[in-house]
């Protein structure tokens, strides 16, 4: 089995690196092409697990399966590309935002096509991925793509893109919340006179083992915060105002507003004419 990955950016070679490394495929079944001259021949002297090449027409019509981790607005592009060099045997996974299977099985002229959100935490084999497969995906081959999405950490099957697009706001999105987060609290220590290291050093490690005691029991979250809190106390002061400002409402917002965008882009040229027309 050959796999491509297209697009080596921030996931792409997150996967092309998570795949290589588990020893799931040789080397020279394990393919690499991003459009950047700078980036392949960066990759090429790396010498990492897999083979960079340099034109779509040499890897792809050999590939079994193929990534599509480029930019949502760069795929009408690269799929006008590739559409000539595919057969109706080859199986693309997209991670996309957004980017609908039926708009994948229609631009490339292919049925298997499986939709899956993942998150950066995969760079580190922490990733959460969320992934749907077209009913014309075979079981086997559902097992193959699950092997793959599985080696930057755990994936869940969902049964509709409105969850893939859902996840996106929650998973997909959320690591950039949680960095949110924590440069809420470093700034908020640094006015207290920290220095930027120990702000730094006070803030990870406080979400390290917040995480680990979660990870630890089936305690809620809430359960966890009343551990915390001790009655009259500071961190009741703090819930307090963080209650005052609605913040969980603001959080739920920003989640929805992720999930929206990602249907949002999903809509395809016509989707969206309709919708302004629906509109004036
Ligand atoms: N970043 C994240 O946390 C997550 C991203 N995603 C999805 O993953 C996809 C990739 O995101 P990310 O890795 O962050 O993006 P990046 O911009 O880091 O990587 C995309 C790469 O693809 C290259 N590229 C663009 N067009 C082509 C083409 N026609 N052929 C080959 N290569 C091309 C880009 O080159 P150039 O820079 O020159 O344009 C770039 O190197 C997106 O669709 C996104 O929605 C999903 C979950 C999480
Ligand atoms: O911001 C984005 O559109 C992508 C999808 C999820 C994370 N990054």
């Amino acid at each position: 089995m050959k796999v491509l990955v297209i697009g080596a950016g921030n996931m792409g070679l997150t996967y092309a690196s998570a795949i290589g490394k588990s020893g799931y495929l040789k080397k020279e079944d394990l393919m690499v092409y991003d459009k950047s001259i700078e980036l392949r021949e960066t990759l090429k002297k790396a010498n990492e697990n897999f083979e960079v090449y340099d034109t779509l027409e040499e890897c792809l019509p050999v590939s079994d399966i193929i990534f599509l981790a480029v930019k949502p607005y760069h795929n009408d592009e690269l799929m006008a590309e590739m559409k000539e060099m595919m057969n109706d045997q080859q199986l693309v996974i997209s991670i996309m935002a957004g980017v609908t299977i039926e708009t994948i099985q229609k631009g490339l002229g292919i049925n298997k096509v499986v939709r899956a959100m993942p998150n950066l935490p995969a760079q580190v084999g922490k990733g959460m991925t969320s992934y749907l497969a077209a009913p014309e995906i075979s079981r086997i081959e559902l097992w193959m793509v699950e092997d793959l999405l599985n080696s930057t950490g755990k994936s869940v099957r969902v049964d509709s893109q409105m969850f893939i697009d859902a996840s996106t706001g929650i998973s997909g999105s959320g690591p950039a919340y949680v960095f949110y987060f924590m440069e809420s609290m470093m700034e908020a220590a640094k006015s207290m006179g920290f220095s930027d290291n120990d702000a730094k050093v006070l803030v990870s490690t406080t979400f390290e083992g917040a995480i680990e005691l979660f990870n630890k029991n089936k305690l809620s979250p809430n359960g966890w915060m009343k551990r915390v809190a001790s009655k009259g106390g500071t961190t009741q002061a703090a819930l307090a105002s963080l209650e005052d400002n609605n913040v969980k409402e603001l959080i739920h917002d920003a989640a929805y507003a992720a999930f929206n965008r990602a249907v949002e882009l999903g809509q395809t040229k016509e989707e969206k004419e309709q919708l302004e027309e629906v509109e004036k």
